[in-house]
């Protein structure tokens, strides 16, 4: 009866000492092996007191109110393995599953929309694949960070952000990067209470890592590997402590019927009395696998090599080094013939079985993603990943050096066998242990592989706006505030995507993210490519792009904004076969104010339209000047006009999707910055328009005051042209007095004579624009202040009107202790809930620019390391977080620009 007492004493967690105690001291917890190997549960018996757990092969039970009812609720084989898998676990509750996956999906199905979940960027591809399918299908927001290093997980662990659960995976699969499970955990529960840690144990199972002790809710195996052991059954296995989350999870089996069969039950629990005995041998020959390869100068990871990348935190979380290992031999086709060489390392996926097994993952799992891609995501062409199993270690090391010696990676001295050195600087040079490779100079990638990184200036109109929307000129330049974008492709998803970080959707902040199924937009719609300067707006298909893509589409700025981006990316790629349509999302910051007329619509088109003609292959940026003499280094590298040009075109196609009916002044300064005389080219009328640079206006000082009321340029340019259709005569006047202040304002500026004071123009041309009823009260608010004593400034709306900004001329001689109490003065007037604030910005300075080298390398950034659409790598992840007042120093020192 031996059977029988044991059950009336075990616990969950561990098989408890037999009673009575032994009379010399009370008996030691039995050990994990031990565990493993004794299969009890107090709440069963067998009637017959089987030695092996029966195979309960039925779907139903007879009775009604049993234990058992139908096994997809409830079956004892199961019911005996999910006790056992707890007890091996450390855990209260365990749940047996038909497979990793399916673990994965009970698990994710606690989120709600909304949500958001930190994952790492390295992870297994069948869990990408999910998130990504969460992400798209389901309303989660998916954060892929580098969890090497807890820190990038602490721009996101704002309540803001919903973080509902973050996905850690320790080590990394084939790579073996270590995660500090335990900091994470910390970090996680000190921001962020309620979000679930989940934590990814295949690769070292319950006998070497318990995340369940090291702060994880909840943990889940690929049963079908190491628990298993045998690669004859599929399974997955969730362990957690917490009661509420357990309820759930059987809720969610039950419902969605993806429990373990009693069959794989049964094998399942069969194969996990052997994983101590199993993993202790692989290991063991795992660890003389890896200093093998190690000593003969392979570069090789194996987490229990003296320096791999975080061992100390390995040996902190695990007890053990576990037994898949990877080394790159510096050689692609000598790795493959090592690959094809080995006789009793088989080549296989999946890893955790008795026998070995052999793979090149760039050849087999990673093949479908392009090869500068899995280069510069770290993974090298000739990398080889190990799976040791049980065989006898000789036989193994003595398999594995026959493959490397008839591949030509080793030979055979008088001494033993020493490495054939063919290629090693560069093999080194292509891994760097447990990190990225090495910023890729060698690697060649191509446009849409590559990260993008662009600026473009905003727009102070000191004289002729609205009168420019009918062909008359405007005077304007170029401001210090930026809109900045930059365009990170994905790796292997088929989506693009935009994240607009300072603007809100409705009235959840945090900017607005969105990404659409590249196959799903409506490409039949998009219009024949045009090669005209200007390129017509097509409202049918921006009617359909809206219907298809955006059905909700509120007309929100992120929506029209979304449009724009949209419209633009079909039209650059709808020649491109299908699969060839690159996939990348655009992120987008601007220190200018949105919508408040200092042309961030146009600064937001221009960066759109360079990023996305650079990542096409539309424009590409010139050879980079020679480093020169130490001075012409501090000289930006010049952008061709040719290109400029190319780009301002289809900024003006964006403006007029945000805009409604633009003159094109806007996305002119935004492109090639400076103070310039624009006048539009309106052919219906034979008008003909064109550019001209003026450089009076750096040498003067602009406020401009934001009065932070809302106004929408579309809508007022509209209400002119309505104005002037029912009263052509009284605006047509107008509108000629605008042009005679912008003649005038224009010789005084470009020096060549003028008698009038700009002051007296601005206010004029202020005056002129009220008669367009553009004004509003905000806007005369900023003039009675800044025209009062004792400062006597001259100060007209900019832009469209309606609220947003004004501008001011700050004389020469003006003190700077008037200008602080006025700006002071200004900063303590409000209109809406927000007061006004004023920004004292230089003019007249440089136009769009491009990130041309990455100050880490010789070249341009390199892409993320992860596959996820919407994941950032550090680059995105440090812009969407960095704070406004920061932005411009940060990205200016990202490394060299070049400038139209
Ligand atoms: N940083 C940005 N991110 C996304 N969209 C932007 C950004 N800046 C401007 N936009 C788009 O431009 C619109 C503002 O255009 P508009 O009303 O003309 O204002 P402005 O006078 O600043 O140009 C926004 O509603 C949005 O659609
Ligand atoms: C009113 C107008 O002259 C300028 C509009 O500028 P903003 O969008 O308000 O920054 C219209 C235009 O030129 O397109």
């Amino acid at each position: 009866m031996a059977f029988a007492k044991s059950l009336d004493v075990a616990r969950n967690v561990d098989l408890p000492t037999p009673e009575p105690d032994s009379p010399h001291g009370p008996r030691r917890p039995y050990r994990f092996s031990t565990l493993c190997a004794n299969v009890e549960n107090p709440d069963h018996k067998d009637q017959y007191g089987a030695s092996s757990v029966p195979i309960y092969q039925t779907a139903t039970f007879k009775g009604v109110g049993g234990e058992y009812d139908y096994s997809r609720s409830g079956n004892p084989t199961r019911t005996y393995l999910e006790h056992h898998i707890a007890k091996i676990s450390s855990a209260d509750h365990a749940f047996a599953v038909s497979s990793g996956m399916a673990a994965l999906d009970s698990i994710l199905r606690l989120l709600r929309p909304a949500d958001a979940i930190i994952a790492g960027d390295d992870l297994y591809g069948g869990t990408n694949r999910l998130l990504s399918y969460l992400q798209h299908h389901q309303g989660i927001t998916v954060y892929h960070v580098d969890t090497t290093d807890p820190s990038t997980l602490t721009p996101h662990l704002h309540p803001k952000n919903n973080i509902a659960m973050v996905l850690l995976e320790s080590p990394t699969n084939p790579l073996l990067k270590i995660v500090d499970l335990a900091t994470i955990a910390k970090d996680v529960k000190e921001r962020c209470p309620d979000a679930i840690i989940v934590v990814d144990n295949t690769m070292m199972s319950p006998a070497l890592q318990r995340p369940l002790e090291h702060g994880a809710d909840i943990v889940y195996d690929s049963a079908t590997k190491y628990l298993s052991g045998h690669h004859d059954l599929m399974a997955g296995v969730i362990t957690c402590n917490r009661d509420d989350i357990a309820k759930k999870i059987a809720f969610t089996i039950n419902a969605t019927g993806n429990a373990l069969t009693p069959f794989d039950s049964f094998l399942l629990l069969r194969g996990t009395k052997t994983l101590a005995l199993r993993l202790t041998q692989q290991s063991q020959t795992a660890s003389l696998v890896a200093n093998y390869l190690h000593s003969l100068g392979f570069p090789t990871l194996y987490p229990g090599l003296p320096d791999h990348p975080n061992r100390d935190i390995h040996e902190r979380i695990s007890s053990g080094h576990g037994a898949v290992l990877s080394f790159t031999t510096g050689d692609k086709d000598v790795s493959e013939r090592i690959v094809a060489g080995t006789r009793l390392w088989a080549v296989s996926v999946s890893f955790g079985c008795v026998n070995s097994l052999i793979s090149m993952p760039c050849a087999m799992s990673h093949a479908s993603i392009p090869a500068a891609v899995r280069a510069a995501r770290g993974l090298p062409e000739d990398l080889i990943r190990l799976c040791v199993g049980i065989e006898d270690s000789t036989d193994l090391l003595d398999d594995l050096e026959r493959a490397l010696i008839d591949a030509g990676a080793i030979r055979r001295t008088p001494q033993g066998v020493e490495r054939v050195r063919t290629t090693i600087d560069e093999a080194v040079a292509k891994l760097v242990l447990g990190n990225q490779i090495s910023q890729g100079e060698d690697v060649e990638l191509q446009p849409h592989e590559r990260q993008w990184v662009v600026s473009s200036p905003g727009k102070v109109i000191l004289f002729g706006e609205h009168a420019v929307v009918y062909g008359m000129p405007a005077l304007a330049a170029s401001v210090s505030l930026r809109c900045y974008a930059i365009a990170t492709p994905h790796l292997s998803s088929r989506t693009v995507g935009v994240h607009f970080i300072d603007i809100e959707a409705g009235d959840k902040e945090g900017g607005f993210g969105y990404e659409w199924d590249i196959d799903n937009l409506p490409w039949g719609a998009v219009p024949v490519a045009s090669q005209a300067s200007e390129v017509p707006l097509d409202l049918e298909f921006l009617e359909e792009i809206s219907r298809v893509a955006l059905p909700e589409a509120s007309g929100s700025p992120a929506c029209q904004a979304s449009l724009a981006f949209l419209y633009l990316y079909m039209v650059f790629v709808k020649e491109l076969e299908s699969t060839a349509r690159p996939s990348f999302t655009l992120s987008v910051r601007a220190t200018l104010p949105v919508g408040a007329g200092l042309g961030s619509s146009a600064a937001f088109s221009v960066c759109t339209a360079t990023a996305l003609m650079l990542i096409t292959g539309r424009i590409s940026l010139p050879s980079p000047s020679n480093p020169g003499p130490s001075s012409s280094r501090q000289q930006p590298d010049r952008l061709p006009k040719s290109l400029a040009d190319a780009v301002n075109v289809y900024a003006f196609l964006s403006e007029k999707i945000l805009h409604g009916n633009p003159s094109g002044v806007d996305n002119s300064v935004a492109v090639y910055g400076g103070g310039l005389l624009y006048t539009k080219s309106i052919p219906s009328e034979g008008k003909e328009g064109g550019i001209v640079s003026i450089e009076g206006f750096t040498s003067h000082r602009f406020l401009l005051t934001d009065t932070r009321v809302p106004r929408n340029t579309k809508e007022l340019v509209g209400s002119v042209g309505k104005q002037k259709v029912e009263e052509p005569e009284r605006v047509g006047k107008v509108l000629n007095d605008i042009q005679v202040v912008v003649e005038k304002a224009s010789s005084v500026l470009s020096g060549s004579g003028g008698k009038e004071s700009l002051a007296a123009l601005i206010d004029e041309n202020h005056r002129l624009l009220d008669r367009l009823r553009v004004s509003h009260p905000s806007l005369e608010a900023v003039r009675q202040i800044t025209g009062a004593d004792p400062y006597n400034l001259a100060t007209k709306l900019t832009g469209a009107g309606g609220g947003g900004c004004a501008v001011t001329l700050i004389p020469d001689g003006f003190s700077s202790s008037k200008l602080t109490s006025l700006i002071s003065a200004l900063e303590s007037e409000q209109f809406t809930s927000e007061t006004f604030r004023a920004y004292l910005t230089e003019v007249g300075g440089l136009g769009l620019g491009i990130l041309s080298r990455h100050s880490n390398t010789s070249g341009l950034p390199t892409p993320p390391t992860h596959e996820s659409p919407t994941d950032s790598n550090t680059l995105d992840t440090t812009f969407a977080s960095t704070s406004k007042a920061e932005l411009r120093g940060w990205i200016e020192a990202l490394g060299k620009w070049a400038y139209v």
